[in-house]
């Protein structure tokens, strides 16, 4: 019997709980090869993964996510079917990879018509993992005459690798029914925007979507973006997103009909809280997950779209309940003793990924945050990221939800 194709339910996201359909993953590759001892601070990683294990982790990740019935896409994939189906696609990607700054016009001219010539497979490798000096393509002639192949150290990145590539949540997110290209801070991730730009653009499964905050021009990461409820979103302001990149996004989101009220919630300009999604994660309709150091302390401003101004600060969790339209946004603070805690949120126990009202997936290895929100009756599904972690981002930060279903009576 002949069965009538489904119709794909449209992508996009009105919160951070609603039941997830489709996630954007990023199997991690060769780009984790190139972390070595000397780059990996300025690479954004607090130590070297085991690069195989890596993957075993993230490819569990992605199997617990299919079991329950999530849709999983993964960046390299889409990229290699973009590269073959659009040739703009790969000038895109070279030009944004290829620096005449960096490689002076000559060796860059001569980098970019190699890559033009090389196959989807091969291209999406050099834009993912890079490519160091010794790894150029064989030209006798610039070996004899270019100063700068013979003046950089064979090791030396010619294309710097992407290995925060992993974390796909920060370099785009989706709201309401359309995308957002982010702006990422560090020069270490700027050019991570360029491939989920050119997924979006041009990739067949895309086509018609629309972008939201399209005139980003200043930092605003997707770690720092929740969506608390439908027309309610916080913007983490501190290491990464800044004010004027949550002021910009917020009439951005105005504009477009997408929200109306932003909360822009200051968090501390550290390491171990780079993203407002370090220290909470919603796992309720009407519940987060916050590592009680910050507890008291997490303010936000109120920008909201009908009254076009902008007032607090005021306590986060009240401003988010009054802003959502509920009485009382519970908190399950993830603290036994203050040292656990710590431990805990470097560890990533307060990123979680919701994947339906009161289910989310946490790191194994945050053995006292997930008894608290077992206790509080969520239910934690555990992965393993002893490797993964390593690059300081749980399973929130590892995924872009493509496709949410929307909350109930939203
Ligand atoms: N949303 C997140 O918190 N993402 C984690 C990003 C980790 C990455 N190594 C970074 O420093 O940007």
């Amino acid at each position: 019997m002949e069965t009538e194709p489904s119709t794909p339910t449209p992508p996009g996201a009105d919160s951070e709980v609603g039941r997830l359909r489709t996630v954007l993953l990023h199997r991690p590759g060769d780009e984790l090869r190139r972390l070595t001892p000397r780059n990996s601070d300025q690479l954004l990683f607090d130590g070297l993964p085991w690069v195989d294990r890596a993957q075993e982790e993230h490819d569990a990740f992605a199997a617990l996510l299919s079991d329950h019935g999530v849709e999983v896409l993964l960046l390299g994939d889409l990229l290699i079917e973009t590269m073959q189906a659009s040739g703009a696609a790969r000038m895109q990607g070279i030009a944004a990879a290829v620096s005449a700054r960096r490689l002076g016009p000559h060796l860059a001219a001569e980098l970019a018509a190699y890559l033009r010539g090389v196959d989807a497979v091969e291209l999406v490798s050099v834009l993912t993992a890079g490519m160091t000096f010794d790894e150029l393509p064989e030209s006798p002639a610039a070996a004899r005459t270019s100063l700068v192949r013979r003046m950089h150290h064979g090791v030396e990145f010619a294309i710097d690798p992407l290995p925060n590539l992993l974390f796909t949540r920060d370099s785009s997110f989706w709201i309401g029914p359309r995308f957002a290209i982010t702006s990422l801070a560090l020069p270490a991730r700027s050019r991570e925007t360029s491939l989920t730009d050119i997924v979006y653009a041009h990739h067949p499964r895309f086509r018609g979507a629309r972008r939201a905050y399209e005139s980003h021009s200043a930092p605003v990461e997707g770690g720092d973006v929740l969506l608390m409820a439908p027309g309610v979103v916080a913007v983490g302001v501190g290491e990464r997103t800044t004010p004027a990149g949550a002021e910009a996004l917020a009439h951005s989101l105005f504009d477009d009909g997408l929200a109306h009220t932003v909360l822009a919630v200051p968090i501390e300009q550290r390491r171990a809280s780079m993203h407002l999604d370090t220290v909470c994660t919603m796992v309720d309709t009407d519940a987060v997950v916050m590592y009680p150091a910050v507890h008291d302390t997490l303010s936000a401003f109120i920008i909201t779209r009908d009254a076009g101004s902008v007032s607090g600060p005021r306590p986060f969790v009240e401003a988010a309940a009054d802003a959502m339209g509920i009485g009382k946004l519970r908190v399950i603070d993830t603290g036994l003793d203050p040292v656990t805690a710590e431990r805990e949120q470097w560890d990533d126990g307060n990123n979680t990924l919701a994947i339906a009202p009161g289910v989310v997936v946490a790191y194994d290895r945050n053995v006292e945050t997930n008894r608290r929100l077992s206790q509080s009756g969520i239910e934690v599904l555990t992965i393993s990221g002893s490797e993964l972690g390593s690059g300081r981002g749980g399973p929130r930060c590892m995924s872009c939800p493509v496709t949410r279903d929307p909350l109930p009576g939203a």
